[in-house]
């Protein structure tokens, strides 16, 4: 049996990431390899409640409220998962954590520190990116997911605050690789290419 990985996709919103994790689920998959795709908040009835209270619970609330589920969801999904020696595409980890409840919601980033302490970092982390006019446009014609889409504001915040938590992630020693999804549907195809290649090579080893 080959080993499992655990891969991130993180990034603002409208930036690409689930677009990216069903296309490198479809990919990989074709490609013989055991793919469990998920997302954070995940699907428990814990992770529902956090994904659709944003508006409600803010600040340490929220950051423990994420926090839960996370941990709820490593266990019972995703370490299983790479143990089993299946490849983990998680829309979302914790740098969002970092980005928006430190960086956009003003909790403390020791207390975001402490409360993720236990979370392990991925093998592999895609932090997608996209110049803000990009972001608003794409989220005008899909719709918002919750507050932090509603306010016009965050995504100029957003992409400097992904830019400045990959960078400090990758210094830390996590595998990190940013990529630019504004050139299009099209243009993310050499990246799947080369996605599917990685995560494949990581998965064989
Ligand atoms: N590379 C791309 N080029 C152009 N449009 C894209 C690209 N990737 C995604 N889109 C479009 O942008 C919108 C947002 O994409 P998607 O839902 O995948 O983003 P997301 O990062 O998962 O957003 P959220 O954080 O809000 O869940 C969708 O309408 C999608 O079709
Ligand atoms: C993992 C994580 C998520 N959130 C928030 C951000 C969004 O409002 C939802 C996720 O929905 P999307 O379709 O992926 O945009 O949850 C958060 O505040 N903190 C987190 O760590």
């Amino acid at each position: 049996m080959s080993g499992g990985v655990f891969v991130a996709v993180d990034g603002p919103g409208g930036a690409g990431k689930s677009t990216l994790v069903r296309n490198l689920d479809q990919r990989l998959t074709a490609a013989g390899i055991p793919v469990l795709a998920t997302t954070e908040p995940s699907h428990s009835p814990l992770g529902k409640f956090a994904r659709h209270h944003t508006g409600d619970y803010q600040g340490m609330a929220l950051a423990c409220l994420v926090g839960a589920d996370r941990y709820h969801h490593l266990e019972t999904e995703v370490r299983p998962a790479v143990a089993a020696g299946r490849v983990v595409l998680c829309d979302r980890y914790t740098l969002s954590t970092v980005v928006l409840q430190a960086g956009i919601d003003d909790v403390p980033e020791q207390f975001v520190r402490c409360i993720n302490a236990d979370a392990e970092p991925p093998d592999l982390q895609i932090v997608l990116t996209a110049p803000s006019r990009v972001l608003r446009e794409r989220l005008a014609v899909r719709g918002s997911h919750g507050r932090f889409e509603d306010d016009p504001t965050v995504p100029d915040r957003e992409v400097e605050l992904y830019r400045k938590a990959a960078a400090a992630s990758e210094r830390a020693g996590v595998p990190t690789m940013v990529a630019d999804t504004s050139q299009g549907l099209a243009s993310i195809e050499s990246l799947l290419s080369r996605l599917t290649s990685i995560i494949g090579g990581l998965w064989s080893q």
